[in-house]
């Protein structure tokens, strides 16, 4: 932890979201690896991909991947989008995430986009299977599930539960439209990625 309180790599310009795993030290890292993340928001819908294979199987995630050689950021989150999804979207950034993993040196830079319209149509591909889910109404349930209640009848709340243990701090940032940063480090049980120590935070 900085003399700011705030993990190493964050900007000093942040309101604490929420933390935890204090009593463990950050992981140190060597090198950084640039990934993209983007969130399609519709009228009171959040399209999510179910992912299929590779890194993050069987979970609900944005559409993104690597940032490859020679593309910005936001050059890369338009391609993966479309490739994971068929559609295209007036991407905006949205926030930054690190996630350090067990036994890895190295760490995840995601930026992170949204967009409040899309052309196309969401199609299953390969890796993912695009999903709607309900923002209406959101409230919290017992399994940190929130729960979409009126205006989109039909469509599930968003699946925190079968989403990475991250999501559920900085998501509701980014569907009202604010920025955000953040750090998580994941220890590896068996299979399973579990979340030790975390700090997000909103832009100012
Ligand atoms: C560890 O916590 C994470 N939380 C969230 N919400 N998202 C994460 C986390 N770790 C990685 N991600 C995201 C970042 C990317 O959007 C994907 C991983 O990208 P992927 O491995 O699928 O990259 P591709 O370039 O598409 O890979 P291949 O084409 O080689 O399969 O997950």
């Amino acid at each position: 932890m900085g003399a700011t309180g705030l993990p190493p790599g964050m900007d000093s310009n942040l309101t604490e979201l929420a933390k935890g795993g204090c009593e463990i030290d950050w992981q140190p890292y060597t090198q950084t690896r640039f990934y993209t993340n983007a969130f399609i928001i519709s009228d009171d819908k959040l399209l999510l991909g179910f992912k299929k294979r590779g890194f993050g199987a069987n979970l609900y995630n944005g559409f993104g991947g690597k940032v490859e050689p020679g593309e910005t950021p936001a050059q890369a989150a338009a391609r993966e989008l479309k490739e994971e999804s068929g559609i295209d979207a007036p991407l905006e950034h949205a926030g930054v995430l690190i996630f350090l993993t067990e036994g890895t040196e190295w760490a995840f830079h995601i930026d992170v986009f949204s967009a409040r319209s899309y052309t196309g149509e969401p199609t299953e591909t390969d890796e993912m299977r695009p999903g709607w889910f309900s923002l209406s109404e959101n409230s919290i349930n017992g399994n940190d599930d929130r729960l979409g209640v009126s205006s989109s009848p039909g469509l599930p709340s968003i699946p925190y539960s079968k989403m990475w243990a991250d999501d559920i701090y900085w998501l509701p940032h980014l569907v009202e439209g604010k920025k955000f940063m953040g750090r998580a480090d994941f220890a590896k049980e068996g299979d399973k990625f579990i979340m030790r120590k975390f700090w997000f935070g909103a832009v100012c």
